[in-house]
């Protein structure tokens, strides 16, 4: 394929600026909605002070308060009744969270009051934020780039302290950084074919133009292999229980959970229609699926339950394969996912074992043997290696950017120089859509299209 000239591509910017129009002031309630104790009303844009100046009476005029202070006073409706007692916080652009004018109304976070200011403040000229836009306005303010944005929208979801490491990593420019240093090796190796092209018989040394080639490849390899536990950590993980009947499906996933939610007795073929139950597993939230025995059956229930199981496992991130381990050991009627995706389980460890082996874990639901171990497998087969203090890719998006590059530095290590240095050309710019200083703005729309009203 021709390369897609640079100069092709309309930036983002502009084609946003034009179309959201972005002098208007814009506003939204930022905290959750229900009660608490303080709620914020946000107003970014060129009205913002002056909206200020109408709604809210203080000690001095917001307009005229230096960006950087707050002031305590009153929220005033349009009549002049007092709607609460609040604080005004002023930030004059681009000293500013969107890098425009913004002021922050704090109130007592109930919906009334928070209703009521945010009504105000319409009536006085500002629109309804879209989701995300006031991130999206310091993102085309060139105050962040579109993954630490995605960093923003990850803090925002966090529900785990795993999934808000990454978010907070991403926000302070570590990936941004790890994908410079590799952008760095890539731009050293091009100079160096360059150089090798210009001056053939002037030989390159080795360690300047296949050294930083190499370092490039193993830090995007690594990059790459991030993303599994990246989007394991910010989305969570699927985990699907699968076996014969009385396996001891329902026993585990209890365990696991810490408390009854799956039905268990002797029967065989007790769990007909699946089950699904949250927990924090690693810093990870995982859903755990219960299913109904895998064996072959003539009931027409029971049946569909079967089948259900195996599409279940086939959808899991992984899959617990448990087998009863006190009695002789049965085939699984059923092929098993790929190797990586499966943890074999021996159950019911607190009886006598009628076998063993060396590729399953033993396990009691009953007695809580070997489950120490178990958590920890699934810890690894979930989050791999990837280094805990690394930044990780978090989203399908940046996930497929350093596919793409890495495929172009992977193409360049076989190819002679001229085409070499075209697939590295290739490979900077998938590593710059990564991080999302120039991209297509279907791809910005993407991003921000996930985000919730006031971020
Ligand atoms: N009340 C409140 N809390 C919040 C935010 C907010 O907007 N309002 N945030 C946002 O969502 C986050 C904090 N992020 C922010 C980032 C930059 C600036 C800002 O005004 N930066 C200016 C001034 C810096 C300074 O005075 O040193 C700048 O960078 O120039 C504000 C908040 C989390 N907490
Ligand atoms: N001793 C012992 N018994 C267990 C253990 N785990 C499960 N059992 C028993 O095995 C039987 C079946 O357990 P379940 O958890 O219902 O098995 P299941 O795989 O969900 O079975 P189906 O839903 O029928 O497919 C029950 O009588 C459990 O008490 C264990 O670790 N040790
Ligand atoms: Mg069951």
């Amino acid at each position: 394929m021709p390369p897609a000239g640079r100069g092709g591509r309309r930036p983002a910017t502009l084609r946003l600026v034009t179309r959201t129009g972005l002098t208007d002031t814009i506003a939204a309630i930022a905290t959750a909605p229900g009660s608490a104790g303080v709620g914020i009303v946000r107003v970014s844009g060129e009205g913002a002070h002056a909206i200020a100046d109408a709604l809210f009476r203080g000690r001095r005029r917001p307009s005229r308060t230096p960006g950087g202070r707050f002031l305590f006073g009153h929220l005033l409706a349009a009549d002049g009744e007092v709607l609460d007692e609040g604080l005004c916080l002023i930030f004059r652009a681009p000293r500013s969270y969107t890098g425009e004018d913004v002021v922050e109304f704090q109130s007592h976070g109930s919906p009334a009051v928070l209703g009521r200011v945010l009504g105000r403040v319409l009536e006085l000229g500002a629109r309804l934020a879209r989701p995300g836009e006031f991130t999206l306005r310091a993102y085309l303010a060139g105050r962040l780039d579109l993954s630490q944005a995605e960093a923003v929208l990850g803090l925002v979801e966090a529900h785990t302290d795993a999934a808000r490491r990454q978010a907070s990593l991403g926000l302070s420019g570590a990936l941004g950084a790890r994908v410079a240093r590799i952008g760095a090796n890539l731009t050293r190796t091009l100079a160096a074919i360059q150089a090798m092209l210009d001056y053939p018989d002037e030989g390159v040394p080795e360690e300047d133009r296949d050294a930083p080639l190499t370092a490039a490849e193993a830090d995007l390899s690594a990059l790459v292999a991030s993303a599994r536990a990246g989007q394991v950590a910010t989305r969570g993980a699927r985990l699907a229980l699968i076996g014969r009947p009385n396996a001891g499906k329902s026993s585990l996933l209890n365990a696991l959970l810490g408390y009854e939610r799956s039905i268990v007795t002797p029967i065989p073929g007790t769990t007909r229609d699946y089950l699904e139950a949250g927990v924090e597993l690693a810093g990870v939230p995982v859903t755990l699926v219960d299913t109904a025995g895998i064996r072959d059956t003539r009931d027409e229930v029971e049946a569909a339950g079967v089948r259900q199981a195996v599409a279940l496992a086939g959808a899991a991130d992984l899959v617990l394969a448990l087998e009863d381990g006190s009695l002789p050991r049965e085939v699984l009627p059923t092929e098993l996912p790929g190797g990586a995706r499966v943890i074999r389980v021996r159950t019911k460890a607190d009886l006598s074992a009628a076998w063993t082996d060396p590729a399953a874990l033993d396990v009691s639901a009953v007695t809580g043997e070997g489950l120490p171990d178990l958590r920890d497998a699934i810890s690894a087969a979930l989050l791999g290696d990837t280094a805990r203090g690394e930044a990780w890719l978090t989203t399908e998006r940046q996930a497929d950017a350093a596919r793409r590059a890495l495929g172009h530095v992977q193409a360049a290590r076989t190819l002679p120089d001229d085409l070499a240095g075209w697939e590295l050309e290739e490979a900077l710019r998938a590593l710059s859509d990564l991080t999302g200083r120039d991209v297509q703005e279907d791809v910005v729309d993407a991003v921000f299209r996930n985000f919730c009203v006031g971020k």
